[in-house]
Formats: structure tokens, C-alpha cells, sequence
């Protein structure tokens, strides 16, 4: 069956000449039909009918000037959805069997980590994320491969003995734990044994074999090339460090786009135990909504890790960071003004994501964007509430 088209996306290429971007005050503010579209009806009688919980009045109350957002504060004037607390059994349940995983079955966490592992409460992440997931089976998929790619992430770029020098090779190598080798029979034993050589391999490579049971092939071909993408913009976040440049603004945009958690909610249909078809997620409306809500969810983790990342060596690159190194701003009229990018990418992706879904009503679209939706509130939750790993600047 050939699907109908979904309308596309607004022409983004600009030209030089084009006018001035469009001033904070002319940003669509969110379709008011779009509790509705992505949470389904409201009233007596309904509750059956929401696939996700969602808690109401979601705007968080701006803090009076001067006042300092206490530990689990959200950042102050940021535009987000608070969720419903995870539920505990499943936090606990994921918590129990994800620790046996990382630390037993593929030895990705060592003890000396156990107490960063715990700390990282991927449990509450990812019940958070998944909240219509069937069974802790499917809240299992996403959370080894979260874990997975946190320790690609710190073993090979970041804190746990990471380093642009060499990352081009062991990115290559590690994402053939996802996209596999097929090569002669001479050849072909190597590659099988190099899967078991290193942690950030061996949870790859564990934790796409539990995926692709549960995914379709489509669903793990378009893992496969989101993983493609988060890999080359740790390549491009690589070397800027090396050469210690600062790129402009849209450069780091563009780089964060791909360094970025879309391949997180872009599984939400593996997970939720459905498939949005091939077809239809390839569609360049869907794309652009998940590239915007990825992109929101990035610069939310650059938001909270804000202080963490000052205190790393060198200078690392987030968006604040890069704003005022750019832009000539102070630090915190720079970090005021990435929370503007912020709200600005939400609520573009709540816009966006209301019309898509009024243009094209089937119900695997309609799951799908309550999904990554969803998906977008509890990731705020998470970095808002996991204090372990985040502390607010003192701009307040
Ligand atoms: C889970 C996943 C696909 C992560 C890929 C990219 C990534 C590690 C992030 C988007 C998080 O950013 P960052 O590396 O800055 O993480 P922390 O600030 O160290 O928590
Ligand atoms: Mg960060």
C-alpha cells in the first residue's frame, strides 16, 4: 500500500540576504488543540483514553527575580512538562535487572564505577521515558541500549578515559556491533571476537541483540543509521577539540543535532510494542519533528550539565559555552539565552507536531508523536531531578 504523503516541512534553507530571524515575540506558541492531538481528550469518563499521563498546568511558574532554584529545581524559565512520578515497581525492577546486565553480563561497569552507575538512576530514566511500554521486557530494550551508549560515550569520548585521538577508529569499530561485518570466512572469526574485546563493544553489541528481537527490521535499520548519525557528531565534537575550535553557533546546532538523544526516542515504538511503518516515519514532516525534538532534548542536557562540564579539562563545548564565546556575552546572559533556543526548538516541535498529527490522524502516527512527545517530558524530568549528576549554575 503506498501511504499518503504527509505535508512536508517549511523550506529551511535560508539566503544570505534573508531578513533577520524572526524575533522571540513571533514564535508560534503550541497548537492550543494540541493536548488534545498528543494526549487525547480531556473530562469524565476519558481516562481510559489517554495513552499518556500527563500532569496538567504544565507551565512551570517563573521564580521571583533573584531567587535561587533549590537542588531538583527546574531551571528557571525553562518551558517543559513535568510527568507523573515513574512508577516505583518498574524503577526497581529495571534498576534490578539493568545492574546485572551492565555489571555481570557484560562487565561494562566495574566496581569502582558502581556508585557513577547507580547514581545515573537509569531505572527512573527510562520508566520516565517509556511510560506505555507493555512489560519491563520492552522497558529493558531501551534501557540496556541507553546504557550502552553511555559507556561508548564515556569510555571512548569522555570521562572514563575518553579522547578525540583515535575516536574515528574505535567509533567504526564499535558501531559494527550494531551494522555487522560481512566479510569472508578468513575474516570474519576476528571481527566476531573483537565484539567481546573492549565494555563499550561488549554492551553494544548485547544490547542490539536483545533490540532486534523486539524491533522489526525496518525499526532496527533506522536505529542503525540514528546511531550512524549520534557517531559522526562525536567524530565532528572530536575535532574541534583537537584543533581547540570554537565553532559558530548554528555549527554547534548542526553538530548537536547529531550528537544528540534521537536515537533514544526514536525506539519509543519498539518499546510501546507497535511500529510507526517505515514509510511513514521517512516522511520529511515526521523527520523534521523528531530532529526538533531531539534537538530540544539535547540543548536540555546542555542546560543541566552545565556547571559539570565547566569543571571538565579544556573547554567543552555546549551551548551556553559556545553562545558566549561567539556571541560576546557574560556567561549567564548566555546561559539565559540558550534556554531561549531552548523554549524556542519546543515549541516549535509542539507546533509542528500538533499539525502533523491533525494532517495525518492514523494511530501508529498519533502513538508515535505521543511517544517522542512523552519522551521529551520525561528526559526533562530526569536531568531536572537527577541532583547526582546536576547542579544549576548561580545565575538566579
Ligand atoms: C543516550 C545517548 C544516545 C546519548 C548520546 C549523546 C549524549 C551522550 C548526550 C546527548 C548527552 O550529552 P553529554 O555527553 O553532554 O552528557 P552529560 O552532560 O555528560 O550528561
Ligand atoms: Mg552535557
Amino acid at each position: 500500500m503506498v501511504s499518503r504523503p504527509l505535508p512536508g516541512p517549511p523550506a529551511v534553507p535560508r539566503p544570505p540576504s534573508a531578513p533577520d530571524p524572526v524575533p522571540d515575540a513571533a514564535v508560534p506558541a503550541p497548537a492550543p488543540s494540541l493536548e488534545r492531538i498528543l494526549y487525547g481528550p480531556s473530562g469524565l469518563g476519558t481516562a481510559a483514553l489517554q495513552l499518556i499521563p500527563r500532569i496538567p498546568g504544565a507551565e512551570p511558574e517563573a521564580p521571583e527575580p533573584g531567587g535561587k532554584p533549590a537542588p531538583g529545581d527546574p531551571v528557571p524559565g525553562l518551558y517543559f512538562h513535568p510527568v507523573p512520578e515513574p512508577d516505583p515497581v518498574r524503577v526497581e525492577e529495571v534498576g534490578r535487572r539493568i545492574r546485572e546486565w551492565a555489571v555481570d553480563e557484560v562487565r561494562a561497569v566495574p566496581p569502582e564505577w558502581e556508585d557513577q552507575f547507580d547514581g545515573f538512576s537509569v531505572g527512573r530514566y527510562m520508566v520516565a521515558c517509556h511510560p506505555d511500554a507493555p512489560t519491563i521486557d520492552h522497558l529493558m530494550v531501551a534501557t540496556r541500549l541507553m546504557v550502552a551508549e553511555n559507556t561508548v560515550d564515556d569510555c571512548y569520548c569522555e570521562d572514563h578515559g575518553g579522547s578525540p585521538v583515535g575516536l574515528g577508529s574505535r567509533l567504526l569499530l564499535a558501531h559494527t556491533a550494531l551494522d555487522h561485518v560481512h566479510t569472508t570466512k578468513e575474516y570474519q572469526p576476528a571481527w566476531c571476537d573483537s565484539l567481546a574485546s573492549d565494555a563499550p563493544r561488549r554492551a553494544y553489541a548485547s544490547a542490539m541483540d536483545y533490540f532486534v528481537r523486539q524491533a522489526t527490521p525496518s525499526q532496527a535499520d533506522r536505529f542503525r543509521h540514528d546511531m550512524a548519525r549520534l557517531h559522526m557528531g562525536y567524530l565532528a565534537e572530536a575535532a574541534w577539540a583537537e584543533a581547540e575550535h570554537i565553532p559558530e553557533v548554528w555549527e554547534y546546532l548542526a553538530m548537536r543535532q547529531f550528537n544528540n538523544f534521537r536515537p533514544c526516542p526514536t525506539i519509543t515504538d519498539t518499546v510501546g510494542g507497535y511500529e510507526l511503518p517505515a514509510d511513514l516515519h521517512a516522511q520529511p514532516a515526521v523527520q523534521r519533528v523528531i530532529a526538533l525534538a531531539g534537538n530540544a532534548t539535547t540543548v536540555v542536557n546542555d542546560l543541566y550539565s552545565y556547571t559539570k562540564e565547566l569543571k571538565s579539562p579544556g573547554v567543552h563545548l555546549n551551548l551556553p559555552v559556545v553562545i558566549a564565546r561567539r556571541e560576546g556575552l557574560g556567561e549567564r546572559d548566555a546561559y539565559l539565552k540558550a534556554i531561549d533556543v531552548h523554549n524556542d526548538l519546543m515549541h516549535t516541535f509542539e507546533t509542528e507536531a500538533a499539525e502533523l498529527a491533525a494532517a495525518s490522524p492514523l494511530p501508529s502516527v498519533l502513538r508515535f508523536l505521543r511517544g517522542v512527545a512523552v519522551w521529551v517530558d520525561g528526559n526533562h524530568y530526569w536531568h531536572q531531578t537527577n541532583t547526582y549528576r546536576y547542579t544549576l549554575p548561580d545565575f538566579w
